[in-house]
């Protein structure tokens, strides 16, 4: 049998720890044989486990402290779930909703332009191009046609375009709109004003071209202000020099449709 030198310590209980049995007095000692692991008690003592330093209140406190937080645990991790759970649903209904969105536009766009060219110009969305333009901002206009305002804008954030927007009551129309788009989005010449891409969401109708820094082939010529002052006689005169330009333009062009109106246009 081994020995082993027993000693019991009383104390007070260090300042500041509290513990229900701060008034039990010691009244006696039982001391037990402590069996080993196959419930014999013939052997000797098992090694005895090293103690931890605190002391047995301390523990029990500590101890309390550690079954008080798993609630407070399990409350937090209950709502971190919740709050994780919430936010993949939120994602994943605006993922849903940008994509319905996404889809319907597309669906619109190719009803709506399913009778125009779409693969010989660019389709522009109403939202594309109220960006390039400030909302049609009226500070955008450069210039007022028998179609509507002219706007400058910009689409990829630097590249300029003129984008004229079919005004209400306009004489030109949607027959003009589709002809346009139609003839001039299948030609294409160096003296001539390229058609990037139109617009036809809701009742828009809105053509995208090349935006000519130096105006019109008029403004050119005879400046901005005498082009407004112009006598009939002028006018007449360019309406045949511009009969002439773009009758060597048309034997120079890939290709020219025979419906198409002679009009002036501006020049790069
Ligand atoms: N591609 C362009 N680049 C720069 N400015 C342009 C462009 N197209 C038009 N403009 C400006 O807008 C003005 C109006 O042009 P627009 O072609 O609409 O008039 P228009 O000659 O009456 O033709 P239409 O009758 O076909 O509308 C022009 O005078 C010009 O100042």
């Amino acid at each position: 049998m081994k020995k082993v030198n027993l000693s019991i310590k009383l104390q007070r209980l260090p300042k500041g720890v509290i513990s229900k049995y701060r008034d039990v007095l010691l009244n006696g000692i039982e001391i037990f044989k402590i069996s080993d692991f196959n419930s014999n008690l013939a052997g000797p003592n098992p090694e005895p486990r090293t103690l931890s330093p605190l002391p047995q209140t301390i523990q029990t406190i500590s101890h309390s402290i550690k079954s008080n937080s798993i609630p407070v645990v399990i409350v937090v991790v209950a709502v971190s779930c919740l709050v994780l759970l919430l936010a993949s649903i939120i994602c994943i209904i605006i993922i849903f909703r940008r994509r319905s969105t996404e889809e319907t536009s597309r669906e619109r766009e190719t009803t709506e332009g399913s009778s125009l060219p779409s693969h010989l110009c660019r389709y522009f969305t109403i939202t594309e191009l109220k960006a390039a333009t400030n909302n049609f901002d009226d500070v955008s206009i450069v210039g007022i046609g028998g179609f509507g305002n002219v706007y400058k804008g910009y689409i990829h954030g630097t590249t300029p375009v003129a984008i004229k927007r079919l005004k209400p009551g306009s004489q030109q129309g949607v027959k003009e709109f589709l002809n346009e788009i139609e003839m001039l989005s299948q030609l294409r010449h160096i003296h001539l004003v390229s058609l990037i891409g139109y617009c036809n969401d809701g009742s828009e109708m809105i053509l995208v071209y090349d935006f000519m820094q130096r105006g019109t082939l008029r403004e050119h010529i005879y400046g901005s202000d005498s082009a407004l002052n112009m006598e009939a006689e002028g006018r007449d005169r360019i309406g045949c020099g511009k009969r002439v330009t773009l009758s060597s333009c048309r034997d120079e062009a890939e290709y020219h449709s025979p419906g198409r109106e002679e009009h002036e246009q501006p020049v790069g």
